[in-house]
């Protein structure tokens, strides 16, 4: 098997308060191959976030990456130099974190956002970026000769999706997607998602999806990782763990839902 695109080794994150060190993530190790939709899930508080940020380099103080490594096709983005990073976060990470929707300009029409964007990180000219945005819009599902309006003139679910556009239109590697849809309402939520995964199928991005719906990660992944209070508890497939989960917890969290879906939605090419 070719080396994973994204290898998280040993990491340990700490949040530095007043009263000492918390360490919000400890010892946690995972790998996201090519075209693979893993999944993060864990209660409230387990560190999830807090792994997303450290990925992407973006981890504000309290948060301090206090050991491990962050590897991306091999380099260790936690040496990077924050000027080799810049290229890496979007171009080749993506991120759609919650309430991502609200990251829109909302004094900019859409198409100048797109321009916003590609001009800065791959030089692409106004026609470029509109051709482009034509493009990503098509993608998700909204009519081109919507580019020209403002965030405002488009809904919640909509305005989500013009941001995966955004983040697609640069064509990363990896998605980071932490609870992209939880402000919007369950149908909208599932639709966008299964777009992602349809997208995905075709384009063969990986995703890291961080969400409290388990019963929703187990229909989108390939492989999912259980965290508990800081800690990877758990990782592999998810029939695998659903089937036969090794830890309380993960059964537990499985007990939890209902009934599990009779087949899970798979794609990609990782088995
Ligand atoms: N800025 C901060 N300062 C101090 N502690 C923090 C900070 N941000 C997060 N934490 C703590 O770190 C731990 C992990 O938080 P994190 O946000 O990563 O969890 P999560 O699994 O993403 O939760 P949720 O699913 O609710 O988003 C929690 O105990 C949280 O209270």
């Amino acid at each position: 098997m070719s080396e994973p695109l994204l290898q998280v080794r040993n990491l340990d994150v700490d949040y530095l308060l007043d009263d000492g060190a918390f360490r919000a993530v400890r010892n946690v190790s995972f790998d996201i191959n090519r075209g693979e939709l893993f999944g993060l899930a864990g209660e409230s508080g387990c560190g999830k976030s807090t792994i997303a940020y450290a990925i992407t380099r973006l981890s504000k103080p309290p948060a301090w990456v206090a050991g491990g490594e962050i590897l991306l096709e091999g380099r260790n983005l936690l040496q990077m130099p924050e000027t080799a990073l810049q290229d890496v976060r979007w171009r080749r990470i993506g991120m759609v974190f919650q309430s991502a929707m609200n990251s829109l300009n909302p004094l900019m029409r859409v198409e100048a956002q797109f321009h916003d964007v590609l001009h800065r990180h791959t030089g692409a000219t106004r026609a470029q970026s509109r051709a482009r945005a034509e493009e990503m819009f098509r993608l998700v599902g909204i009519p081109a000769s919507r580019l020209d309006d403002y965030p405002h003139q488009f809904s919640g679910g909509m305005r989500q999706r013009i941001v995966i556009a955004i983040c697609l239109a640069l064509r990363p590697q990896l998605i980071i997607m932490d609870e992209p849809t939880t402000a919007l309402d369950v149908v909208v939520q599932r639709e966008i998602l299964e777009q992602v995964v349809d997208l995905q199928s075709t384009h063969g991005f990986s995703v890291l999806f961080i969400t409290h719906d388990l019963h929703l990660m187990a229909q989108l992944c390939h492989r999912i990782g259980v965290m508990l209070k800081g800690e990877l508890v758990e990782v592999g497939d998810v029939r695998q763990i659903s089937r036969a989960p090794a830890h309380d917890y993960t059964r537990k969290l499985w007990g939890a839902i209902p009934q599990l879906p009779a087949s899970v939605k798979r794609v990609g090419a990782v088995e």
